[in-house]
């Protein structure tokens, strides 16, 4: 089905379109043009050479060898003629491929980079839709691909100028035998074309079945703990024999096409050429005197001329796929609409770190609205707490305030100014947002917190973590600071990951702080580090904070209670509590108590109303 797919996409790019995809992939070798240049200059050199071997052999042949004629001075001529003839073949032919291949690869990475800078800039919008593995068959199979596609070029290249070269000597010798050969091209192009459209059949089928493999291969890594959790290996393992299994059988096909086909049936059609231009020297003899060496050196033309076919017939279906993949890279180079875009001349610095949401709604993908009508201000310095049950909104909220996503109507305001009046770069480096689970980075925990910033000193990065706390459990770890971290972090605890992140953001010295509080359980002392931690950070910082656990916010300035996006109460924990509402409810929930807790309340700040 995936295949159906791929190839009905394939065949749906209309041919405008794919030259036009051609001539853009061919703006990558713009730069590497004296590579380029180099390898057809090797080409043709190496045409010439190809054309001059035979001709050299003929001629000893035919001038010297059967005419009784050769003495050792020729013979050493000949023999020395013949080898620089053979070592300028070499040396072509590693001009004309190193050439290219240079110059190709240089392009490729040119490719890889333009990508991933490009995959840096899209909006979340672009993440949500895509799956990861896509993405990473994009930047690695589609570009190789590409590779495989400028190949195609090389072949062609060489080919063309061995089948014209041979053929226009073959011409000036007998014209009416090179016109023989000539006659197969037709039959010899029909097998090319057949071929190329049987065969990119078989081929795309036999890549789409390890392009499952391998996203098997990734599922199973990627999700090890659960396979093992709830048994899963026995399914996965079957899962993945039977990928395995029709990716041989694809193979088998391809092995079977080419067998047939791909040597075959060119080696069938240069033997009966061979046939044809032997009868016909034959013929002529009757009448003529024929020279060996002009045979000997006809028939290694005739080889030149069908030779390049075998090759190209193995690479054209790359031509295709190179369209298939390139057309696939552009879709992503050439994604505009999903990055929030800030306005042209944006050049604003957040000074206070006021932010203020007035009637803003948003919806994930354009159509289906997930925040409703949100309104609030939180002052600089102030709190404000969202809270709310699952899927209530509170996560969107700071999506659309981070830039993630792109809001609908109203406005988002940072210190009265419209945000897309701030250049992102302000933005992120003013907006410190700490995950409930931080993502850590290969390298050591230093490069971790100053976020690979040179900027930043090792003093800095040590103060940060010691105000948020993290310096006690850092400076246990086997070289302290530079102790070596894998992708993901996941050796140090979440509680850990989080000090970490805390410190990274403290670092950076935001004006406002943007917190998804940790909902993952971690023991009471790491959780105490973690509330001393925010509260340090958060003082003298305006702080958008969504909790899961009522009490962590309970001297919030503002706290606003989410349902299905909209704020449906908004007020401080008592006023909330006072009100007997949604909050009320869910305080009740979380802590059992919500009245005894506010009676506690009461008379800590009225003891004597106890009596
Ligand atoms: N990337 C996304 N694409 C589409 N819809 C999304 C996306 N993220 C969240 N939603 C939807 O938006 C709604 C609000 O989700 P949101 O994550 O903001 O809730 P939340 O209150 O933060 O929940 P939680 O407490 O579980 O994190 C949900 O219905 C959710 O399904």
């Amino acid at each position: 089905m995936a295949d159906q797919n791929k190839s009905a996409w394939a065949k749906s790019i209309p041919v405008k379109e794919q030259f036009h995809i051609m001539g853009r992939l061919m703006h990558y070798a713009k730069p590497y043009r004296k590579q380029f240049i180099g390898a057809i200059v090797g080409a043709l050199a190496l045409a010439g050479v190809n054309i001059a071997l035979p001709y050299i052999l003929q001629v000893y042949m035919d001038k010297y060898l059967t005419k009784d004629k050769g003495t050792v001075a020729i013979i050493l001529a000949f023999a020395g003629l013949y080898a620089a003839g053979t070592l300028l073949k070499a040396l072509a032919q590693f001009v004309q491929s190193f050439g290219f291949q240079m110059g190709s690869e240089r392009g490729l990475e040119d490719m890889r980079r333009q990508l991933f800078g490009k995959l840096e800039t899209l909006g979340m919008r672009y993440f949500d839709q895509t799956p990861a593995g896509s993405i990473v068959s994009r930047v690695t199979n589609d570009t190789s691909t590409m590779s495989d596609f400028w190949n195609v070029w090389l072949t062609i290249l060489v080919g063309s100028f061995s089948l014209i070269s041979s053929f226009v000597v073959m011409l000036k010798w007998a014209p009416r035998v090179a016109l023989m050969v000539l006659a197969f091209l037709p039959i010899l192009l029909f097998v090319v074309w057949y071929y190329n459209h049987y065969s990119s059949k078989v081929y795309r089928h036999m890549r789409e079945k390890l392009s499952e493999l391998n996203t098997k291969l990734n599922e199973s890594i990627e999700g090890i703990s659960i396979i093992q959790q709830f048994r899963q290996e026995k399914r996965i393992a079957k899962e993945f024999e039977d990928t395995n299994e029709d990716y041989l059988r694809s193979r088998n096909a391809m092995i079977r096409t080419n067998s047939l086909l791909l040597g075959s049936m060119i080696n069938l059609l240069y033997s009966l050429a061979l046939v044809v231009v032997l009868a016909a020297f034959g013929l002529m003899s009757m009448h003529n005197f024929v020279e060996a060496g002009m045979v000997y050196a006809f028939t290694t033309y005739v080889a030149n001329f069908f030779n390049p076919m075998t090759n190209m017939m193995d690479n054209l279906t790359f031509l295709q796929d190179g369209v298939v993949a390139g057309s696939r890279m552009f879709r992503i180079m050439d994604n505009q609409e999903y990055a929030p875009q800030q306005h042209k001349d944006a050049s604003e610095t957040i000074t206070m770190g006021k932010i203020e949401f007035k009637h803003v709604s948003f919806a994930y993908d354009g159509e289906h609205e997930i925040l409703h009508d949100i309104s609030f201000v939180a002052n600089p310095g102030e709190t404000v707490a969202l809270v709310g049950h699952t899927g209530s909104g509170k996560s969107s909220i700071i999506n659309v305030m981070m830039r993630f996503y792109e809001f609908g109507q109203g406005q988002i305001l940072i210190d009265d100014k419209d945000i897309r009046d701030f250049p992102m770069a302000e933005l992120r480096k003013k907006l410190g947002l700490v995950l409930q689970d931080s993502f850590m980075f290969y390298g050591d925990i230093s490069s971790n917190i100053r976020m690979f910033n040179k900027d930043i000193t090792d003093e800095q990065v040590e103060e940060a973590a010691k105000f948020v706390q993290a310096d006690s459990f850092i400076e246990q770890l086997d070289g302290k600071y530079h102790a070596k971290v894998i992708e993901g972090g996941s050796q140090f605890s979440s509680g850990q990951r989080q000090l970490i992140s805390f410190a990274r953001t403290v670092v950076a010295e935001p004006k406002v702080l943007v917190l998804d509080e940790a909902t993952a359980n971690i023991d009471t002392e790491t959780e105490n580090l973690i509330q001393e931690g925010l509260r340090r950070m958060r003082q003298g910082r305006t702080t958008i904070a969504i909790a899961h656990r009522l009490s962590t916010i309970k001297d919030a300035d503002l706290i606003l209670v989410l349902d299905a996006g909209r704020i449906v109460e908004r007020g401080t924990h008592d006023e909330l509590l006072a009100k007997h509402g949604r909050y009320y409810d869910m305080y009740e929930l979380q802590t059992g108590q919500a009245s005894l807790a506010q009676e506690d309340e009461r008379i800590e700040e009225n003891p004597e109303s106890q009596e």
